[in-house]
């Protein structure tokens, strides 16, 4: 039987369980992929907004990555919210260690529109942890601010993808859509071709954690070896069931329902290249 596939996530918390570490340890497991998770900072946060935030001590997580890297085989890696330059310095030294496909999932800002990351760490993330990433999946505002561009058009999406490739060196990237108006397309370019990935836009304001989940599915996906533009292709098909059948729960944006993918069998995904 082949060896099972873990993922480590390097991610801060979200106690009402829709983002964060907690989102992205439910989609490994709907994903049978082993999950492993190192805590950058506790976020008191609900569907409703974030009402405060402690960031764990750099020994700490220094000594939760050296835990699970001496020991456990890592297959993939996905990294959310990283508050700070000193936690990004110390996460881009440990990476060294580690030789697996790396999805970073741009955290700034949560989707009750609280700053995860302050602005030192915004501009070191530009300049040092980009160019490790295999994949980085910005949504719009995000890659707004990652390329200085104006993205308002699937033509401005391609740019950004294209730019965020060819001037930070990242493997990849994936302009995630959701942020625009109509169907909800993403664009990846991985230095060769564009890939586009549609589905129906579904109307719901049920959406917490929507970008977490997604990042975490392409890394379980990459974990198993599938190649970057199948792995995306799938880790869509999940968000957009998980968005589906997302759960009104809270009083906020309520969030994305992690097992949906075992009862929405079918979900028309345009994967175009
Ligand atoms: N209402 C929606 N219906 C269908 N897909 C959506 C919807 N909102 C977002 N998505 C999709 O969910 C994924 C996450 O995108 P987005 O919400 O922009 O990320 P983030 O959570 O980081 O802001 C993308 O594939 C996007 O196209
Ligand atoms: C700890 C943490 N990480 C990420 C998000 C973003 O969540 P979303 O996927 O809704 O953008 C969040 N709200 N909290």
């Amino acid at each position: 039987m082949s060896q099972v596939r873990s993922a480590l996530t390097i991610a801060g918390t979200d106690p009402s369980g829709g983002a964060g570490i907690q989102a992205d340890l439910k989609t490994f497991q709907e994903l049978k992929t082993y999950g492993m998770s190192v805590i950058t900072s506790v976020v008191a946060q609900n569907t409703t907004g974030v009402r405060s935030v402690e960031h764990m001590p750099l020994s700490m997580i220094e000594d939760q990555l050296d835990a699970v890297i001496e020991d456990m085989p890592t297959h993939a890696v996905k990294t959310g919210m990283i508050a700070s330059k000193p936690m990004m310095e110390l996460i881009v030294k440990k990476l060294e260690q580690v030789d697996a496909p790396y999805v970073m999932d741009p955290v700034m800002v949560a989707t009750s529109g609280d700053d995860l990351i302050d602005k030192e760490g915004r501009n070191f993330l530009r300049q040092y942890l980009l160019p490790l990433t295999t994949v980085v999946t910005p949504n719009i505002p995000e890659a707004e601010f990652l390329t200085g561009l104006s993205i308002t058009t699937e033509e401005d999406m391609k740019g950004a993808a294209e730019y965020l490739v060819h001037e930070y060196g990242v493997d990849a990237a994936l302009i995630k859509g959701g942020h625009l108006k109509g169907q909800a397309i993403d664009f990846l370019y991985d230095g060769k071709q564009m890939h586009s990935y549609a589905a129906e836009r579904i109307d719901t304001k049920n959406t917490h954690g929507t970008g977490c989940t997604y990042a975490a599915a392409i890394a379980a996906y990459l974990g198993k070896d599938y190649p970057l533009p199948e792995a995306v292709k799938q880790a869509k098909a999940f968000v957009t069931a998980a968005i589906t059948k997302s759960f009104e729960l809270g009083k906020g944006n309520g969030p994305t329902n992690h097992w949906a993918v075992r009862e929405v069998t079918e979900r028309k995904i345009t994967h175009e290249s």
